[in-house]
């Protein structure tokens, strides 16, 4: 193994081995971007000695396609990656189940369609393959089997493609053409970028701003003014790159395939493929950390980014901190609503989830049983005996912490002298994006620690550090991972780092001692086994350094025992799997919740049903439902809150009554404001009133009651009412109420921007402040922020108020014909999946585990007690339903839902058929009722109809009534 001389240059950058040696044609971007992906490149001479896959394009036509990139879901158990170091295959173990995330539902799931295999198109900056042109149309290409190509091999009935840049300049379209068709053989597509892109797009934009802002080491510093004079055309070459990658993929689109894009290169690619086709399967997952969301605000192309990722079905992270530092993000720049599940705009759900990638620990263990390796293995232990070994294999970068990882090792060598020739650090450091500047400066540095080191405690015979400028092929890492003693990975920041993973799977017999950043995704996984230290405390490492040295062998192998564990059953295939099940599962999920943009009501077949049912029940809402727009209504008139209270739409009174008097029909007003508010304005009507979405009753002519889950928490009150009057006093025209479950802020009356950005503001301190932890739901509205208790929802109450008017009207027919129009906040929506009969049971339960209290007391006090009826505890279980999905598949062991079931003995009270329910969001663009009406005069316009219609069927007495007066429509 080649290791550098300490007296002479210590480190050498001269040999870089991918080029793969003298190309026959010029390309000058070859050499500007030589490193390869996320896999490194092995050496080009050893890749082609052992490597069958290091093959040019004839070689290619002549060998048999059996490639490791070429076998993407054409694999037969068994069948050989021809490129694979170890001839063995992709291996077909490693599907240990998984312990369930909180994020991704997880476990093992056929991909396939009744058999077929589904299409998967992954998307990447680059080509798993080094392609260097050997003639005008001919060229040869090594494949790099890193982490993601071992993944997908190993996803099973999946049927991949890979789109992404080939890593090199083709500007004549003779050799675009034959590197398409060759690379075509090994089931890539390449993307082609020209040389002014690559330097916008990947040197400028990706490497030198997203990617230090996404490590923590914020915007580039020293050429801040020509960073921010550059910023503009940089971000348009990348959303130009990011164009160029979508109208590829459009190629070779097909109905149903799922599109996989990775990593901060393409954060752009979701938005243009959901522009194009909004039908697409779209994935995306950041191979990076997702910084705070403190670091993060400072890129000026902040939400175009965000807002082009959320376009996505699926985005995933390694770890639950990204994932949540992103929600944050969008949370805090964006405005939205983040929820367990990802993040809300609007109704639609992009789900956010944590995957941490594995590696594909089977090829590592049959690597450390070739003859090549043990050749290997032998080489290093001769030249390294009598000295303890070890090991840092990194990319050249400043984010894996290299300078700090020797000036760690010089503390060592200083504190302990008597080690001084007994151990040996050998850091492999792999040049990457050496076009960028600051990548240059950190080669020089390193260069210049190692060699001061050296210098310092090095002998005639040996050095202690050995730093070598270069890749490996795959058996010499797989040995030098099999003989070291301890592996020290410093990374300030690091996605997951597969380095910690390969090293622990290859220490099978030895044990050898993982000393692990704090600051790496992987340090989540292997926390347990490895010794975590903090990189820039050079102190703490040294004497991770010294532990690492001195462990008793027991203490080794429990280490070691917890992490081989871990890599071993959590493996890249499973990680790959796990994401795109998630990914149909979130598109299929998404369908089923929510109906994209619903069509209008259809008014006459609405009144038709309506007249021709025998028990009917309309649930109205009461803002922006019944009431005059708010132009009209307030916001011209003076500071006076009181003269902006919600007012009943005049036109609608005579409806309203007309409708109130059938004695066929049974009306709610069910809305989130207070008692009084709907005393107000519905005193005088003959019907039901809900206040505070449902949790107060009033029956007609009666008192109000309360129909509270009695284990309310209202503890959060104190806290959030501070922080709504911090709020309030600052937002001129915004106002608060102060409700007996739930508080609000509105500030609709208020100048739209600034409330906007005040209600940002407050969302995070609600988030992440004292109530942080409290049994509330933080719901927005479009002008509004309101804190409930966990369980106040629309759905979850009208099922108690379903058995109140039930029990109070005695009814004896059950009811046939639902109408439920509403302007309702996401959560509230829940109401019309309640009654749909085409939701399965299931889908609608939640579980909740407060019983319920009808307290009939005149003040509508909540009652303590614990609620003697039988119904109303069976009952109280649905709803929910399918907005919070996540609980769909828990709550079938819960409870079982029968659907509308009886209130009273022997009679079931809901009859309720398809073409009799009518579910109506108001001024929503996208909702989970079936129909929409645009604004609340449509609904005036509506009810008159309604209510005229039904005088006319009640007058004339006649079944042609209703015919006559639709046919005048
Ligand atoms: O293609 P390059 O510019 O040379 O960069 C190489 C890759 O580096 C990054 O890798 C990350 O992915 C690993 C696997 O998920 C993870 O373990 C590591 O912590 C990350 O740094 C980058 O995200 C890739 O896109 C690059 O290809
Ligand atoms: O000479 C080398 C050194 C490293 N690697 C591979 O490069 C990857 C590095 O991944 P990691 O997640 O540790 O960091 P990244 O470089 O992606 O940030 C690992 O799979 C290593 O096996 C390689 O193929 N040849």
């Amino acid at each position: 193994m080649p290791t550098s001389s300490p007296s002479n240059s210590p480190a050498s950058s001269s040999s870089y081995p991918c080029d793969g040696g003298g190309a026959a044609y010029p390309n000058p971007i070859n050499r500007m971007m030589p490193e390869r992906g996320r896999h490194y490149p092995f050496s080009a001479a050893a890749a082609a000695a052992a490597s069958p896959d290091a093959m040019d394009t004839d070689a290619a036509e002549r060998a048999p396609a059996v490639t490791s990139v070429a076998d993407f879901g054409v694999q037969s158990p068994g069948a050989a990656p021809a490129n694979m170091d170890d001839a063995g295959g992709a291996s077909a173990a490693g599907h240990a189940p998984r312990p369930p995330l909180a994020g991704p539902r997880s476990g093992f799931r056929r991909l396939g369609l009744r058999g077929m295999k589904q299409r998967l198109l992954v998307v990447a900056n680059r080509l798993p393959v080094s392609a260097n042109r050997r003639g005008e149309d001919h060229w040869s290409l090594e494949i790099s089997a890193g982490g993601l190509v071992s993944a997908l091999l190993g996803v099973k009935d999946v049927d991949a493609k890979w789109i992404g840049w080939a890593g090199v300049n083709v500007p004549d379209e003779i050799g675009q053409r034959a590197l398409t068709r060759a690379l075509a053989e090994k089931r890539c597509i390449p993307v082609f970028l020209d040389e002014e892109i690559v330097h916008q797009y990947y040197n400028g934009y990706c490497n030198n701003i997203l990617w230090p802002l996404f490590h923590y080491l914020g915007l580039p510093q020293e050429d801040r003014l020509a960073t921010t004079r550059n910023f503009e055309s940089q971000f348009n070459a990348y959303k130009r790159a990011n164009q160029m990658f979508a109208d590829v993929v459009y190629e070779h689109y097909q109905e149903g395939d799922v599109i996989w894009c990775h990593d901060y290169h393409l954060m752009f690619l979701p938005k243009c493929l959901k522009d194009h086709n909004i039908n697409m399967k779209v994935g995306w997952f950041l191979h990076t950390p997702f910084p705070s969301s403190e670091i993060y605000r400072t890129l000026p192309s902040r939400s175009e980014l965000l807002r082009s990722v959320l376009c996505a079905d699926l985005v995933g992270f390694h770890t639950y901190d990204y994932a949540r530092h992103f929600v944050s993000a969008c949370t805090r720049i964006l405005g939205l609503e983040g929820t367990p599940e990802g993040v809300e705009d609007q109704g639609r759900l992009t789900r956010v989830a944590a995957f941490p990638i594995g590696i594909d620990s089977e090829r590592f263990k049959r690597a450390l049983e070739l003859t090549a390796v043990k050749r290997h293995i032998n080489e290093l232990t001769q030249r390294f005996a009598g000295r303890k070994v070890m090991l840092g294999v990194d990319r050249l970068d400043m984010i894996k912490g290299i300078p700090q990882k020797i000036l760690a090792f010089e503390k060592f060598l200083e504190e302990n002298p008597l080690w001084n020739d007994k151990v040996v650090l050998l850091q492999i450091a792999v040049p990457t994006r050496t076009d960028v500047p600051e990548y240059q400066k950190l080669t020089s540095q390193v260069h210049e620690i190692v060699g001061r080191i050296n210098g310092r405690f090095g002998t005639l015979t040996a050095v202690p550090i050995h730093h070598l400028d270069r890749s490996l092929d795959f058996h010499a890492l797989c040995a030098l991972y099999a003989v070291t003693d301890v592996a020290l990975v410093t990374s300030l920041r690091d996605g997951m780092n597969l380095v910690s993973y390969e090293y622990v799977a290859c220490q099978g017999s030895k044990k050898g001692v993982l000393i692990l950043s704090e600051f790496a995704g992987a340090a989540q996984s292997l926390g347990a086994g490895a010794i975590l230290v903090n990189p820039w405390n050079i102190t703490e490492v040294a004497n991770s350094i010294r532990h690492a040295l001195t462990m008793s062998p027991d203490e080794r192998e429990k280490r070691h025992r917890h992490n081989y564990a871990h890599v071993t059953t959590h493996t890249a295939q499973d990680w790959a799997e796990t994401f795109v099940c998630e990914l149909n599962e979130t598109v299929a999920e998404a369908q089923l919740r929510t109906r994209q943009v619903p069509p209008d009501l259809p008014n006459r077949a609405t009144i038709h049903q309506y007249l021709h049912s025998k028990n009917r029940l309309l649930i109205l809402g009461f803002n922006s439902t019944l009431t005059e727009p708010v132009e009209s209504s307030g916001r011209r008139g003076g500071d006076q809150i009181k003269e902006m209270e919600l007012k009943l739409h005049p036109d609608l009174k005579g409806p309203l009554r007309t409708l109130c008097e059938d004695e066929r029909t049974t009306v709610i007003v069910l809305s989130g404001s207070d008692r009084s508010v709907l005393d107000e304005n519905f005193g005088e009507f003959n019907m039901w009133l809900a206040a505070e979405h449902g949790m107060f009753l009033r029956p007609t002519n009666g008192e109000w009651m309360t129909t509270m889950p009695e284990h309310l928490n209202m503890d959060w009150v104190d806290s959030v009412k501070h922080v709504f009057e911090y709020f309030t006093e600052r937002t001129p025209r915004s106002h608060f109420e102060h409700r007996e479950t739930s508080f609000v802020w509105n500030y609709k009356y208020a100048d739209v921007e600034f409330g906007r950005l005040q209600a940002r503001d407050m969302l995070q301190h609600l988030w992440t402040g004292p109530i942080s932890n409290a049994a509330v739901d933080v719901v927005q509205g479009s002008r509004s922020v309101e804190v409930r208790s966990v369980g106040v929802t629309k759905g979850a109450a009208i099922d108690r108020i379903l058995g109140e008017i039930v029990h109070s009207k005695s009814m004896l027919t059950p009811i046939d014909y639902v109408l439920c129009i509403g302007h309702f906040l996401g959560k509230d929506e829940d109401i019309y999946v309640f009654f749909d009969p085409e939701y399965p049971s299931e889908s609608k339960v939640k579980q909740d585990s407060a019983s319920v209290s009808l307290d009939r007391r005149p003040n509508g006090r909540p009652s303590n007690s614990r609620s003697n009826s039988k119904n109303s505890q069976s009952r109280v279980q649905k709803a929910q339903a399918a907005s919070e999905r996540s609980s769909s598949s828990s709550s079938s062991s819960q409870g079982t839902p029968t659907s509308h079931h009886d209130w009273r003995e022997g009679s079931s009270v809901l009859d309720l058929k398809g073409e009799n329910y009518f579910s109506c969001a108001v001024g929503r663009k996208r909702s989970n009722a079936r129909y929409l009406l645009n604004s609340s005069e449509e609904v005036v316009s509506f009810l008159k109809d309604m209510a005229n219609a039904t005088t006319a069927h009640n007058g004339f007495q006649s079944t042609t009534a209703d015919y006559m007066f639709l046919d005048r429509q």
